[in-house]
C-alpha cells in the first residue's frame, strides 16, 4: 500500500481520534477452521502487552519469532507458535497489532484465545471489526473495505481480479479524482459568488467550469451504463434457445455436468425456464434452458414460449441450438429479433452427415457439438468463458455494488440538473448542485458522513477480518 497516496486523500479526516486512542483491544481467530495452523489477531493498545504476557517478550516489529506461549496467570505452556508484532500506525488497522500463529486444533485455539481474552481490557472482535478500524483510522476507504470482503468471498477467477482491484484502491482513487475535479469546478463558480465585484476574477468563471462539469457528467454516465460489475458479481446470463427437440436441455445438462433438465425425444418437453449457476472457465454464469420455440399446442406451452422470449431478450448471450440431423439451419436466425448477441450451436453432429453440419449462413459465431456425445463441448465452454472475460475487462474499475451505483447515480442526477439549468440558476444554486454531487461521491469512498452506512458495509464480514 502506498501510504503517501493514501494520506493525500486524507481519509484520516473521518477518524474520530488517533491510532489507538481509547479503543478496546480486540482479538479473534482470523484463519478458517480446520487448518493445521490457526492465526489469532489482536488490535488495540493492549496488543503488545498480551504478546509479552504470553510469549515472554515483544518480538522485533514485523518479524516472526518462535515462542512458547504460556497462560499469563497459571504459567502453563499452551502451545509453541510464532508471534508477530506490528506497532501502530504501520499496521493493517493502524493500531498496535499482534499475531499468534499456533497449531490449528480446536482445543489449542480455545486455550490460547481463552488466555488472550483473560487479559484485562481484551474482548472478542465483532465481524469485520479489524477492517472497520482500518477504515476509521484512515488506512483504507470504504470501497477498499468492500473490496476486501469481496476478495475473501470471491468464487471465480474473474471475481478475484475485480475484487483485488477494488481492495487496493482502484475505484476509490477514481471516485476521489472525480470529487476533486468537482470541487475545483465548484470553487470556480464560488469565486464568482464571493468576488463578483472584483475585476481580476474572469467574468467567465462559469464558462471555465462548464466543460469540466460536462466531462465529469459524461464519465459518470458511462460508469453507470457499464454493466461489468453485475456481470462479474451476478454472472453472465446465457439463454439456450431453439426449436423443439434441438437438444437444448441436453446441452444445459452437458454444460452443468448434472442431470438437471428432462430430456426426451418428444418435442415440447421443456415448458418452464430452468436456470443453473455455473463456473465457466473461471467466470460465473447463469444458464437458462427454455421451451422450444414453435406455434404452441397448449396454453402452458404458450406461456413457456413467452417466458423463453422474455429471458432471451435480457440475456447477455443467446445460444441458438440447431439440430443438424433435421436439416440445415433456417435462412434467418429466428431470435435475431431480440437483438442480443447470439451464437449458433449446431447439435447432434454425431448423427448428421458432413453436408448437414455445414454452418448456416447466419453472420454469427458457430460451434458444432454433440450434447449427447460430448464433442465440441470443451471448445464451447472455453469460448463462453472467453466471452464473459472480454465483457468483464475494462480500462476503469467498475461500480460493483448497489451502494456504488446509488452514489454515482445521485451525483449524476445533480450534474444533469446543473447542466440543464446552467444559465438559469444563480451562482449559489449552481454551486449547491455541484456540492451535492461531490457529497454523493464522498459517501461512496467514506470521506463524507457515512456513520449510518458503516453497519451495512461491515455486517457482511466474517469474524477475524
Ligand atoms: N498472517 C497474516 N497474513 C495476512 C494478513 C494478516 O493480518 N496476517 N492480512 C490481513 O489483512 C493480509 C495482509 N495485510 C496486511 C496489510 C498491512 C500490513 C502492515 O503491517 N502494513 C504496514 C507495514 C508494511 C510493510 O512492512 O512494508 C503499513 O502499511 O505501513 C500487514 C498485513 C493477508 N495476509
Ligand atoms: N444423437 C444425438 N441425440 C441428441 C443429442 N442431443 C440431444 N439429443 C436427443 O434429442 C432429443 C431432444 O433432446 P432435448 O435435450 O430434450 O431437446 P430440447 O431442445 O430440450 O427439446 P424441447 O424441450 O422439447 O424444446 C432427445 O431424444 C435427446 O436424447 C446429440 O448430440 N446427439
Ligand atoms: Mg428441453
Amino acid at each position: 500500500m502506498d501510504v503517501q497516496e493514501k494520506s493525500a486523500i486524507d481519509k484520516s479526516a473521518i477518524a474520530p481520534r488517533g491510532a489507538s486512542g481509547g479503543a478496546d483491544t480486540i482479538a479473534a481467530v482470523s484463519s478458517g477452521s480446520g487448518g493445521a495452523v490457526a492465526v489469532l489477531r489482536l488490535s488495540g493498545p493492549q496488543a503488545g502487552a498480551v504478546l509479552v504476557a504470553l510469549a515472554g517478550r515483544l518480538p522485533e516489529p514485523r518479524r516472526a519469532h518462535l515462542a512458547r506461549l504460556r497462560h499469563p496467570t497459571s504459567g502453563e505452556v499452551l502451545d509453541q507458535g510464532l508471534a508477530l508484532w506490528f506497532p501502530g500506525p504501520r499496521s493493517a488497522t493502524g493500531e498496535d497489532m499482534a499475531e499468534l500463529q499456533i497449531h490449528g486444533g480446536r482445543a489449542v485455539v480455545a486455550a490460547v484465545l481463552g488466555a488472550v481474552l483473560d487479559v484485562p481490557g481484551l474482548r472478542p472482535a465483532e465481524a469485520g471489526e479489524f477492517t472497520r478500524r482500518a477504515f476509521l483510522n484512515g488506512r483504507i476507504d470504504l470501497t477498499e473495505a468492500e473490496g476486501l470482503a469481496d476478495l475473501i468471498g470471491a468464487q471465480t477467477e474473474a471475481q478475484r481480479r475485480l475484487a483485488f482491484a477494488h481492495a487496493f484502491g482502484h475505484l476509490g482513487q477514481r471516485v476521489e479524482e472525480w470529487r476533486r475535479r468537482l470541487i475545483r469546478a465548484m470553487a470556480l463558480i464560488e469565486a464568482g459568488i464571493d468576488f463578483a465585484d472584483e475585476d481580476d476574477v474572469p467574468a467567465g468563471a462559469r464558462a471555465l467550469a462548464r466543460p469540466e462539469v460536462e466531462a465529469l457528467h459524461a464519465e459518470l454516465t458511462a460508469a453507470l451504463a457499464d454493466r461489468r460489475g453485475a456481470l462479474v458479481r451476478e454472472g453472465a446470463l446465457i439463454a439456450i434457445a431453439g426449436l423443439p427437440n434441438a437438444g437444448k436441455s441436453s446441452l444445459i445438462n452437458a454444460l452443468a455436468q448434472r442431470d438437471i433438465a428432462i430430456v426426451s425425444d418428444e418435442p415440447g418437453t421443456t415448458r418452464d425456464l430452468l436456470e443453473v449457476a455455473l463456473d465457466l472457465d473461471g467466470h460465473k454464469a447463469t444458464l437458462v434452458d427454455t421451451a422450444g420455440l414453435r406455434e404452441a399446442e397448449s396454453k402452458v406451452e404458450a406461456e413457456g414460449i413467452r417466458r423463453a422470449r422474455a429471458r432471451m431478450a435480457e440475456a447477455d448471450l443467446v445460444l441458438w441450438v440447431h439440430d443438424v440431423s433435421a436439416g440445415p439451419a433456417p435462412e434467418a436466425a429466428p431470435s435475431l429479433e431480440t437483438e442480443r448477441p447470439l451464437w449458433l450451436v449446431a447439435n447432434k453432429i454425431d448423427r448428421a452427415g458432413p453436408a448437414a453440419s455445414a454452418p448456416a449462413a447466419w453472420p454469427v459465431r458457430s460451434f458444432a457439438i454433440s450434447a449427447a456425445g460430448g464433442q465440441g463441448l470443451e471448445e464451447l465452454t472455453r469460448a463462453l468463458g472467453g466471452f464473459i472475460a472480454t465483457r468483464a475487462e475494462g480500462e476503469h474499475p467498475a461500480l460493483i455494488r448497489a451502494r456504488h451505483r446509488a452514489s454515482a447515480g445521485e451525483a449524476d442526477s445533480h450534474l444533469t440538473l446543473a447542466l440543464e439549468q446552467w444559465e438559469r440558476l444563480d451562482d449559489e444554486l449552481l454551486a449547491e448542485e455541484l456540492r451535492l454531487a461531490a457529497r454523493a461521491l464522498g459517501r461512496m469512498t467514506g470521506v463524507i458522513g457515512v456513520e449510518d452506512l458503516l453497519d451495512v458495509v461491515f455486517r457482511e464480514f466474517c469474524i477475524g477480518k
